[in-house]
């Protein structure tokens, strides 16, 4: 274990005994000849006197004549008050130095620290991502990191191995602190709860969120097929958008509605727990009643879970509205009441998952039927990875053979460098008329 003493560093200091009164002015003319140091104050209680303080003086001042300070100074000092130069010592021992002095000096010279990893710090729990060459120091760097950053840092956490679950959630070893990762997180004005252990989270995401939430309108239908928590439902819920969100992972869901929950959005958000294929196909398909004859076959034979789930939504929110008086009612009013008849419209779908989400576009071909659909066909945007090799003309290629339909106009946005030679984007562009049905 990590022996604190070693960090020890003791000074022996000369002080200045001045009468308290004296004292501001003493440091003013003793300006560049006291003790500096970050987080120190050179001006101390004396302990022998209240009437009196010692106004520490820099390592430089070597002897106790004060001959190292220029003779203009300590004559003006001498004609201020009355002087007496004291010894000082102290120790600055672990508690002073900062994490990386503490690490510098306990890890072996020639490996980099601590910007070699990563500290990704969300509420109380540190998320290291340490590199191979420091992993037998892996206790130590966990423990001075939360040395340094307690209270505020009450879990230091290592990323083990890579993603490889399909809900995306890393898995983590508790290096210091206690074992529980559920903790809290804001963006941009909202509240984010989740268990670091349970769920996907990834703070560099926080200005993609936003940016892309920025593009919707107040009342617009947003479909988000891999919601996550919800870092972008819960933003475009807040902006009064009506928000169809989605994840495979029940612990995500759970989260999202308890997100929904907490940041007041749960009238305009609607939580599934679905493959993202299943759940965009029983949202988009027009049910058995008001499609013509013929076009049964494209809805399944139960009638969708997911289209009841938002009838009972609709009659829910009549009701609450009918039930409420004045200045609440018009507050009520204002808002778009949630649609039960998805099939007819939604503007922007999400897909964010982006190791696979190009190969769920195929979902979308044939399934909207045009002569029930109103207004304009909705935004995709669809997350990918591209290495430096690949082009996104390849990317776009794949997309519509998926859709089979030709996209017109679609707009990359480079998100982040996830590593060297592979970059994360978001291909927006609206889904192309020859996807849709047109009896
Ligand atoms: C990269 S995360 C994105 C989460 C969130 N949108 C965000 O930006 O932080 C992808 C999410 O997709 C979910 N997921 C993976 N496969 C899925 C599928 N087949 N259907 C629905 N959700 C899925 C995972 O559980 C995970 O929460």
């Amino acid at each position: 274990m990590l022996d604190e003493s070693m960090f020890d560093v003791h000074l022996k200091l000369w002080a200045l005994r001045i009468p308290r009164e004296f004292c501001k002015v003493a440091s003013k003319l003793l300006d560049g000849h006291m003790l500096d140091k970050p987080r120190i104050k050179p001006v101390v209680e004396d302990p022998t006197s209240e009437k009196t303080r010692y106004v520490i003086l820099s390592e430089k001042v070597q002897n106790p004549d004060l001959s190292d300070i220029p003779a203009h100074i300590l004559d003006e000092l001498k004609k201020l008050c009355k002087i007496e130069t004291v010894p000082y010592s102290m120790t600055l021992g672990y508690s002073y130095w900062g994490a990386d002095d503490v690490l510098k000096k306990v890890l072996p010279s020639g490996l980099e620290v601590p910007s070699s990893f990563e500290t990704i710090i969300a509420s109380h729990v540190a998320h290291l991502n340490i590199p191979d060459v420091l992993l037998p120091y892996k206790d130590v760097i966990a423990k001075v990191i939360y040395d340094k950053n307690y209270p505020r840092i009450l879990t230091v956490v290592n990323k083990v191995g890579s993603i490889a679950n399909e809900f995306r959630v890393p898995k983590f070893e508790v290096l210091a602190g206690k074992p529980d990762m559920a903790t809290e997180v804001k963006q941009y004005g909202a509240t984010f709860k989740l268990d670091y252990g349970l769920v996907y989270w990834n703070s560099r995401l926080e200005h993609e969120h936003i940016r892309l939430v920025n593009k919707f309108d107040q009342g617009e239908i947003i479909c988000d097929m891999f919601a996550g928590i919800g870092p972008f439902a819960i933003p475009a819920a807040q902006k009064r958008c009506l928000v169809y969100a989605n994840d495979l992972n029940p612990d995500s869901v759970r989260y999202l509605k308890i997100n929904a929950d907490v940041n007041k959005v749960n009238g305009n958000l609607r939580a599934y727990n679905m493959d993202a294929r299943k759940f965009v196909s029983q949202l988009l398909a027009v049910p058995v009643g008001e499609s013509k004859v013929g076009d049964s076959s494209l809805i399944s034979s139960a009638q969708c879970d997911i289209q009841e789930n938002m009838k009972e939504n609709f009659i829910e929110r009549n009701s609450e509205t009918d039930d409420l008086k004045g200045s609440e009612s018009k507050r009520i009013k204002t808002r778009v009441p949630f649609t039960n008849k998805s099939w007819e419209h939604i503007d922007h779908v999400i897909m964010n998952l982006p190791a696979s989400a190009l190969q769920f576009l195929d979902v979308f071909k044939g399934l909207i039927q045009r002569k029930h659909w109103k207004g304009s066909l909705p935004w995709i945007h669809c997350y990918c990875f591209i290495r430096s090799n690949e082009s996104r003309d390849l990317v776009v290629s794949e997309a519509e053979s998926l859709l089979n339909a030709k996209i017109h106009g679609p707009v990359f946005h480079r998100v982040r460098d996830v590593a060297p030679n592979k970059a994360m984007y978001c291909l927006s562009f609206r889904l192309p008329e020859e996807a849709c049905i047109n009896p």
